[in-house]
This record gives structure tokens, sequence and C-alpha cells, in this order.
């Protein structure tokens, strides 16, 4: 016999699934190949026939609907499949059979009780029918097929439920009904069997794999094909990780450890006859015929991944039993577990700290309870006397292992798994390795689980390209720039730096869109506006934190002074945070010392680069000084790229108005550029520099020099201040005059010096640095303990829109690079 094939459940669970059943036992038939076909019963009819049976048991007389809606649904099928001139001898079979199980019900429903004996005898009309279902179609259009009842010869204990099968009579039998039959296709009940008195016994979960395994063995085949409804084996759930993909090739070890933690395509268990008998496995897909699946066989082929799967449990509890007591005192554990045992308690997981202090393990939440109860009563003694200080029970978590034999072979897997987990803010509350090292298992949070299970899949499947999650609050010059040059440089990204920046958010101030499988960046605009909901930026916040995608990157592209309120809860919801806006940096100390401890303790990055001369790498630099040990004596520079840009251009006979106007058109101002004339932006520029280099300094710790006359100043409205910008030229044009008949330039200066701000107005002359400016050119000096002779200068444009995103634009980047 060249092989067995299984179809499991949603193969034989509707009229479409049938057809392609038919159509694969039909190719193969075509090539000749020598098989035998096991099947489940059809899907949903198992629990049918339990909840019929229970109905039966417990209520006074019998209800037909379960039956009746059952019986149809053979029928149906019979009459899809069969000629009208045939279909009353094969109604009359399922009818046969279908009354006898009706029979079963009366005789429960008479004595009022299901005993597991009557249960089995039960639920094995299920492959009964379907069986003979697809016999009776096969045989009508012309195919050598038999029936074979598995109970004639699986035989097995009488442990109903879940019954041992005697595998040498068993195999006897089978291979002398086959030996009898050889020319014919035997079709097989899946699931069943019976014991030594004849009756009907199940062979517990994943039953059907197990008969088809049972037979492959007994019959020595080349390969089982396990048909299903997904393409194998995949490297994650799908439902949870979208990027999962098809294994080709798989260990049973591996195998067994997935399943062990939730991968439920196939139960490995059940297939241990043919795994003893290195009898490889093959996961097809009914619904995708021509996918080659998954093969499970004792080696698997090389890959090039180091890890194979990755799996979970969603939901546990983990004991911690802890005591100075413990310690070296032989027989704790041993006492622990054989009371769970005994308990029929299964233990998922199990971690011992070196010291002995503590043993944790993990277990189904439902059964906690009385963990807990039983763990009270058997260790009474030793908490009495406090040797165990007492038994903690924590819910809510989940656990996923990353398993693959590659792992043996490889050093680092676990840091790389710590490491990716830590970047992303999930918190690891247990740990266990395998010594076989197949194994890496991590109890986390089930808040986490589905970032978690993202993180780690990218992390060790693509490990060339990570996934930033983008959320873009402003969507004004910058953001719009922004994702401009997003769009143009996404190939370059993932080919050179291995980062997806995928926009999942987008807001201004008055409409609002997430969609966590990504919004188009070339269209986010129109798309905020034709399907983002009113904004409300409290809810935008608390969708970002519910979402807990991994690698998020909230940017703050807005000039406005309550956001940064949102920056703190971000941070520690584990959100990077990218922002220009200079508000939060320059606020009180207290809170920007908080933003940046915080960031720092959650393992999030903070990054502001273009609060201070835009893209120009003035705060990198400063940071580079700082860190490798430079000392600041003095900071220097012109700060605002307007200002600069006013003075570089403002000569008597303009309109300094008109300038103005000007520098507002080009993108160099503030949304509003009485934040620039007022010298705000300066001292926000200049306060944030004070602080890097370590100052506590406050906003009212800086002197700033007016420039405009007060009627200005106290202009209520931007218009209006262009009004009375327009009244006051005469003044600035007398301003500059006065510079020019000394042969200077008007510079506007911010200097940090001896731990004081000042900010003013200074004519300089030919000799002095910042007498050479153009356009909206910013410079900074860094006087410093190495610098201290000739200072450290930056000098560039320090205002405008692409500048600025770009700045942006590369503080993401590096996120991505601290990330990857
Ligand atoms: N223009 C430049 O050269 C530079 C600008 N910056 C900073 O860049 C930031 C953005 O400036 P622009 O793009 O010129 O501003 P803008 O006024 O053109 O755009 C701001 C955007 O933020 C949105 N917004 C404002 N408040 C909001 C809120 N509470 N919630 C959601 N959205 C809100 C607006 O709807 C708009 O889409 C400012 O903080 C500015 O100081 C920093 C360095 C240089
Ligand atoms: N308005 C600012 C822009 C950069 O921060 C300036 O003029 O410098
Ligand atoms: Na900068």
């Amino acid at each position: 016999m060249e092989k067995i094939l299984k179809f499991g459940g949603t193969s034989c669970g509707s009229i479409a699934s049938i057809e392609s059943v038919l159509a694969i036992i039909e190719a193969n038939h075509q090539v000749k190949s020598s098989f035998a076909v096991v099947f489940s019963a059809m899907s949903g009819v198992t629990n049918a026939l339990l909840e019929a049976g229970a109905t039966a048991a417990s209520k006074k007389t019998l209800e037909p609907t379960i039956i009746e809606a059952l019986e149809a649904r053979h029928f149906e099928v019979i009459r899809h499949f069969i000629p009208v001139t045939a279909q009353s001898q094969v109604i009359a079979q399922i009818r046969t059979l279908v009354n006898e199980l009706r029979d079963v019900l009366k005789g429960i429903n008479l004595i009022q009780e299901i005993s597991p004996k009557t249960s089995d005898l039960l639920v094995s009309f299920g492959e009964r029918l379907s069986t003979a279902l697809i016999t009776a179609i096969l045989k009508q259009r012309g195919l050598p097929v038999r029936f074979l009842d598995a109970r004639d010869v699986v035989k097995t204990n009488q442990q109903f439920g879940k019954a041992e099968v005697r595998f040498a009579e068993s195999n006897a039998l089978i291979q002398a009904d086959f030996n009898a039959h050889a020319n014919e296709i035997a079709l097989i009940t899946g699931f069943i069997g019976s014991n030594d008195a004849g009756d009907t016994t199940t062979l517990g979960r994943g039953g059907s794999d197990y008969t088809a395994s049972i037979f492959g063995a007994a019959l020595d085949v080349n390969e089982i094909e396990i048909w299903t409804d997904v393409d194998g084996m995949m490297t994650a759930d799908p439902r949870k990780v979208a990027a999962a993909f098809t294994i080709p090739s798989i260990s049973y070890a591996e195998a067994m450890e997935l399943t062990h933690f939730g991968a439920k395509v196939i139960y490995p268990p059940s297939l241990q006859p043919a795994f003893a008998k290195n009898i490889p496995i093959r996961v097809l897909n009914t619904f995708n015929q021509t996918f080659e699946g998954t093969v499970v066989s004792k080696v698997s082929s090389p890959s090039p991944y180091i890890i194979t799967g990755i799996s979970s449990i969603d939901e546990l509890a983990l004991v911690n039993v802890q005591g100075s007591g413990m310690i070296g005192v032989a027989g704790v554990s041993a006492k622990l577990f054989t009371v769970l045992a005994k308990e029929k308690i299964s233990v998922v997981l199990i971690s011992q700290a070196s010291s002995e202090h503590s043993i944790c393990f993990a277990i189904d939440p439902q059964v906690a309870s009385k963990v807990d109860k039983i763990l009270a009563k058997e260790f009474a003694q030793e908490i009495a006397s406090g040797d165990i200080e007492g038994i903690d029970i924590q819910r809510d978590l989940s656990v996923i292992a990353v398993v693959g034999e590659g792992m043996r072979k490889h050093t680092g897997v676990s840091g790389r798994l710590f490491s990716v987990l830590g970047k992303n803010g999930i918190n690891i509350v247990a740990t266990a390795q395998g010594s076989s090292e197949l194994n890496i298992s991590v109890v986390i949070e089930k808040k986490d689980l589905s970032k978690a299970l993202n993180v780690i899949h990218e992390t060790f499947f693509f490990s060339q390209i990570k996934t930033l999650n983008l959320y873009l609050v402003g969507a004004g010059l910058i953001g719009k720039t922004l994702l401009n040059q997003l769009v143009g440089q996404e190939r370059y990204l993932e080919k050179y730096k291995g980062l997806r920046i995928q926009l999942v958010g987008i807001a201004n101030s008055r409409k609002q869109l997430i969609n966590p499988a990504g919004i188009s960046i070339d269209q986010a605009i129109e798309l905020l506006d034709s399907d983002g909901e009113s904004a409300s930026l409290a809810d935008f916040v608390e969708q970002i934190k519910r979402l807990n995608l991994p690698n998020s990157i909230f940017a703050d592209c807005t000039a406005s002074k309550e956001i940064h309120q949102h920056y703190l809860g971000l941070f520690e919801a584990n959100v990077s945070v990218v922002t220009p806006n200079k508000v939060a940096n320059s606020g009180p100390y207290a809170q920007y010392a908080a933003l940046h401890q915080t960031a720092l303790s959650k393992g999030v990055k903070f990054m502001y680069e273009t609060n201070v001369g835009a893209g120009l790498p003035v705060i990198n630099t400063l940071q580079g000084l700082i860190a490798s040990g430079d000392r600041f004596e003095k900071i220097e520079g012109i700060l605002s790229g307007t200002l600069s840009f006013l003075f570089n251009q403002f000569v008597p006979g303009k309109s300094f108005a008109a300038v103005l106007r000007e520098a507002k058109a080009k993108g160099y101002t503030e949304p509003d550029p009485r934040e620039d004339l007022s010298g705000m932006d300066v001292a926000r520029k200049i306060l944030i520099l004070s602080r890097e280099i370590g100052l506590k300094l406050e906003f009212a710790d800086i002197t700033i020099e007016k420039i405009i006359p007060s009627a200005c100043e106290a202009a209520p409205t931007v218009d209006a201040f262009f009004e009375e910008l327009d009244k006051a030229n005469s003044y600035f044009e007398a301003m500059v005059n006065e510079a020019y008949a000394e042969k200077k330039v008007l510079r506007y200066i911010a200097k940090l010096e001896n731990q004081k701000i000042s900010i003013g107005l200074r004519a300089v002359g030919a000799d002095h640095p910042f007498y050479q400016m153009d356009g909206a050119d910013n410079v900074i000096a860094f006087t410093t303990k190495r610098y201290h002779d000739r200072p450290l200068v930056i000098k560039g444009p320090g205002a405008g829109a692409e500048v600025t995103a770009s700045g942006v634009f590369a503080d993401i980047v590096s996120i991505g690079s601290y990330l990857s």
C-alpha cells in the first residue's frame, strides 16, 4: 500500500468540499496508486450527536429535530451527487443507519442516562454515516471502493472515550483484511474501534488522524496525507499573525512542541504509530489542492530560518510557590507535582530558579482556584511554619513557545527573543527552556499577546524587514511634507535600512483615521478627509494604546500646546514619540525630566532633533558631545530661521511686514508668526539646549530683549499683528539704519553662558562669525572643554518644510534602527 489519505470534518462538511474530496480520490485512482482513505464525520455532526444524547438523557420526551437535520444534511448530499434513479437505494441505506441511531437515542431517553459506552456508540454514527455516503457516491461513479468499518479491525481495550489500541491484534486484522481485498480502495471510518466484547469504542482527541496512522503503520505505507482546511502547518496562527506562512518541512519533535502550545492543525500524539515507523505525514489543504502543504517527518529539511514556528496558549495562570524553607529541601517539587498529577491537573510549563527559592508553573486558569485549594491543603504545614511564604496565582497571562531544531545550532536565540520583547515593552513574567533546546517558552501578559507574536515572528522570519507603525498627528505644512518624503523613500528604506514605515493613523484638528492594516501614504490626506471621523485627540491616543501595535511611533507635527500631555502615557504604553513641536521640552523642567526618564525606563525613544535648527544636526551633535564626556562652556547662535531671513532680506525702503509674509509663505514661520517675532520660539530652543547639557533652567530664567513695538506685541490676531507691523515700518528702518551706519548687520542672538540665557538683537560687524548669513540660515556655536579655542559651528538652513520634515524623517529612521 502506497499511502493513506485522511479527510477531516471540514473536508466532508459540504457539497462543495465533498466535490473536492471526490476529485482528490479520483485523481489518485487515475494514477493507479494503491491507497486507502479515512474519513471524519461531517463537520459539526459529532457535536450534534453528543447534544442529541445529552438532550435525550435529560428530557422526558425525545426531541427529533437534531437527528432530522442530520438526516436531511446527508440526504442533500445524496441528491446532489447520485442520479435520481440510483438515489432510493442509497437513501434507504443511510436511513437504516439513522434509524439505528434513533433507537440508540430512544434507549438513552428511556433510561435517562448516557454512559461512556453508549456515548461512544452514539458518536460512531458520525463517521459511519459520512464514510457510507462517500462510499456510495464513489461506487456509483465506478470506482472499486469498499466500506470498511474500522470497528472490525481496530481492536481496543474497554476505556470508552479514549480507548487504547491493541496493536498486535489490530495490525494482524488490518493486514489480513487488506490482503483479502487487494484490488479495492478501502474507505475507512475514522475515530472508532471496538473492544473484545464487540462494543464500539472511540480513540480520543485527533481520533481520525490516529486511525490513519494506525492503518498507515500496519500497512507500511510510504506516506500519510492529512487533508484539512488550511495550507499545512504555519509559522504562527494566521488569525493572529497576518504574515504567517506555511512551514514546508517540520520534524515530529517540532510538530509535537508546536501542538502542545496550541497549534491545532494536527495532533501529533495521534500520529505516533506513523512516527514510530518513520512514515512522513503530509498536511494538505482540500480547498487548495495544488499547494504543497507541510511534510512532518523524522528529520526536517534544512530551513533558512533559525526557528521553525511560534505558537501560543492564550489563557493561562501562573502559580508561584515560594519560600526560604524550600532551599535545599529535597522533595518539595516531587510533592507538588505528585499531588497535581493525582488531581489530573495538567501543567503546561515549569520553571525553577536555581536558588531553589521558588518554583513556578503554568496551568489552565479554569483550574486555578482548585489548584490554590489543593496546594493550600497539601502544604498547610510548610505555610504555617513559614517555610513556604505562600502560593501566589497570577491570571490573565499567555505563553508563547518559540520552537525549532535550528536553535540547537545557533547561539543567541533567546537573546534576540528577549531583546525584541524588551524593546516593545513586553514584560516577561516567566520563561522556560527545555534542555532539548527545541523550545523556549515565555509567559507574558495576555494584553501583549498579539503584539508579542507579531514582533517575534517578524524578528525570526522577516529579520530583513522591520515594520514601524506610524501615527501622524498634524497634517499641515510639516506633516504633509513628511508624507511626501515617505512616499519617495519606500524602496530605499526596505532595501538599505530593512525598514517599512506603515502609516496606521493620521489626524489633524478636524478629523482622525486609524487603520492597523495600513493607510496608503500617498492618499492619506484624501482618506483622512473622506473616511476620517471627527477628531478627538484623547480618543486617538486611547485607540493607539488599545491597539498595542509593535514598533509604534507617534509623530506630533502640530504646534499644539496640549498634545504633549499625552506623551507620558504614550511612553508608558511603549510608543516612541518624534516631534518638531517644541512645547513639551520647553515646559516646566519637572515635566521635561519626567518625559525623558519615562522614555528611558520604558525603552522607547523620544526624538526631537527638529526642535532646534530644524533638520540641522544640533541636538544629535550636542548629545554626542555630552555622552562622550565633553563639558559645555557656551552656546551661542541664531536659532530663528524666520528672524534670520527677516534681517537678511529687510532693507530700509522695503516693507517689514511683506518680508515676514514672504517668510511665512516659504514655511519658515511658526503657524502663528507672533511666536517667532516675540522671541518665544528662540527662547524655547535655547531653553531646550540648556536642558540637554544638564541645566535645570526654567522659562522664567531667560532674559528676552523685545524687538517689536508693544502695539505689535499686543495684537490679538495674526491679521491685526501684520497691520501693526505695517504701521511700525519706520521703527524697523531706524534700527537697521543705525546698524548700517556702523557697517554692521542685525542678528537676533541667543546665548547661554554661566548658566544664564540671554536673547537679544545685536549689531555685528564683518569680523563677527555670525555676520555672513543667508536665507533662513541658523548658526550655532558650541564652546566646550574640547572645542575651546575655536568653537564647533553648525550652520545652514534652519527652517522650512523640506528640511524640517527630513529631520523628522531621520528621527523615525533612527528609531527603526534602534528597534532592529
Ligand atoms: N516650519 C518650520 O520650519 C519648522 C516647524 N517646526 C514645528 O513643526 C510643527 C508643525 O508646524 P507646521 O506644519 O508649520 O504647522 P501647521 O499649522 O501647518 O500644521 C499643524 C497641523 O496640526 C494640526 N493640529 C493642530 N492642533 C492639533 C490638535 N490638537 N490635534 C490634532 N491636530 C492638530 C492641524 O490641523 C494641522 O494639520 C510646529 O510645532 C513647529 O514649531 C519645527 C521646526 C521647523
Ligand atoms: N519658526 C521657526 C521654525 C523652526 O523651528 C523658525 O523660524 O526658526
Ligand atoms: Na536640528
